[in-house]
């Protein structure tokens, strides 16, 4: 949909309102000029409105109304019955503009596109994403724009890896797009890796009361931000750049879509870390791939492709690297026109009656992990990451 200068081009028609419409207030004096219209001036504008940005019903249907009032005078057909919405009111629109001249249509015609193709251009201008960017976020990038809440993990020297602050930006970001006017909301992460999962130095530190106490407050970190995607209001959409690792993978459970570049991997490599599964995936995940194949990843670590992990339903579609970016947000920019409470009301459809379950496992997970963050097992392997002796 985007043109060459990233200009938004959609093709309609004022003649064909194909969408519902609101009744207009029709406030028909356009034109102010005495100049006349020529007939070139307006086929022109028949040109040019089929390019311009939707401006919305209001505006169609006085463009609709001064095309029939400039090309058939004035209205003298029969009023559309009470039911016929769309139909009536064109008809109404139409109407109103009583015995107003043709070149007098003409000309106000030419003059609302001309109008509506100066504030098309100044508004299709694409702000660069810093300019858009909401404040308050280190660890994040946080945009809003097309009915879209987009929130990018932004560590990507560090494979986008999660500290303790980050976890809180995302529960923040999640919390305000649950009540901005966007229809859906897109993580994602920034660089080559979606995310490495946990960052492994949130186990260096230490408080002055001791690891026990790290580890409780831990499980209730965790705890919190798991919660936030179970309660996630509107369509979360997961768009996954890269390879994913840890709590990244686990959580995807929790989200309604799930787009994945054919360069991502999911590994849940929970046993080589002496900790065990969370994101609620103890219980998601063998409810979507079937116990056999989660207790592979959840148990023993195995990484799947994206190809994997799309055949094993964890993932919506798979993406060539290449066009992953255009294609994800191509779709997510349709996807994000539809109506946002049917949306909304959906989702809350499909996914009300586990709440419950899922918040009674998200604690029972985070409460068994709080004892594996104490064990000998867990503290070696986070060590030996640290030291640099063992990678995944
Ligand atoms: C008692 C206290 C408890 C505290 C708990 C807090 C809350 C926990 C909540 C729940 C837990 C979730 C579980 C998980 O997510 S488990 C998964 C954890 N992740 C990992 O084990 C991944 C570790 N990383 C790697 O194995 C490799 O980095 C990689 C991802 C395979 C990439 O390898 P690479 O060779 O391509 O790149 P590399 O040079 O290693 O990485 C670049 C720099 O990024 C740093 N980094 C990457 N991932 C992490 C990470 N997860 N934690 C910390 N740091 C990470 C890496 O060290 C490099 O840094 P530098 O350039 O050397 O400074």
């Amino acid at each position: 949909m985007a043109g060459a200068a990233g200009r938004v081009v959609r093709r309609w028609y004022p003649h064909v309102l194909r969408s519902s419409l609101q009744v207009p207030a029709l406030q028909l004096h356009m034109s102010k000029t005495a100049m006349r219209a020529s007939q070139k001036d307006f086929e022109s504008a028949l040109s040019q409105v089929k390019l311009l940005k939707d401006p919305g019903n209001e505006v169609k249907l006085k463009l609709y109304a001064l095309y029939k009032q400039a090309t058939e005078g004035p209205c003298n057909t029969p009023k559309p019955g009470v039911f016929d919405l769309i139909n009536k009111a064109k008809w109404d629109a139409w109407n109103a503009l009583g015995s107003l001249p043709k070149e007098t249509a003409r000309q106000n015609y030419v003059d609302l596109v001309s109008g509506l193709s100066s504030s098309s251009d100044s508004s299709s201008q694409v702000k660069p994403e810093a300019d858009r960017k909401q404040p308050g976020y280190e660890t994040l990038v946080v945009t809003s724009e097309d009915s879209i809440t987009k929130i990018m993990m932004n560590r990507p020297a560090k494979k986008n890896a999660i500290t303790t602050q980050m976890y809180n930006e995302i529960m923040l970001a999640l919390k305000a797009a649950s009540k901005d006017d966007s229809a859906i909301t897109v993580l994602t992460g920034n660089g080559d890796y979606y995310s490495s999962g946990n960052d492994l130095s949130n186990f260096t530190d230490i408080p002055p009361e001791g690891i026990e106490e790290k580890a409780k407050s831990s499980a209730i970190l965790l705890r919190d931000f798991v919660d936030c995607f179970i309660d996630f209001p509107k369509p979360l959409i997961a768009a996954v750049n890269g390879p994913a690792v840890g709590i990244s993978v686990t959580i995807l459970g929790l989200f309604d879509t799930v787009y994945a570049s054919s360069r991502a991997t999911f590994h849940t490599p929970f046993s080589h870390l002496g900790q065990s599964p969370e994101g609620c995936s103890s219980y998601t995940f063998p409810k979507i791939m079937g116990p056999a194949k989660a207790a592979e990843m959840l148990i023993f670590g195995k990484k799947l492709t994206a190809a994997e992990a799309c055949a094993q339903g964890l993932v919506s579609e798979v993406f060539p690297d290449s066009t992953f970016q255009k294609e994800v947000w191509t779709r997510l920019k349709a996807y994000s026109k539809l109506p946002p409470n049917a949306m909304r009301i959906s989702k809350q459809v499909i996914r009300n009656r586990e709440k419950e379950k899922l918040h009674a496992i998200n604690a029972e997970e985070s409460r068994v992990l709080q004892e594996r963050w104490l064990s000998d097992e867990c503290t070696n392997a986070v060590m030996n990451f640290l030291t640099r002796k063992a990678k995944l």
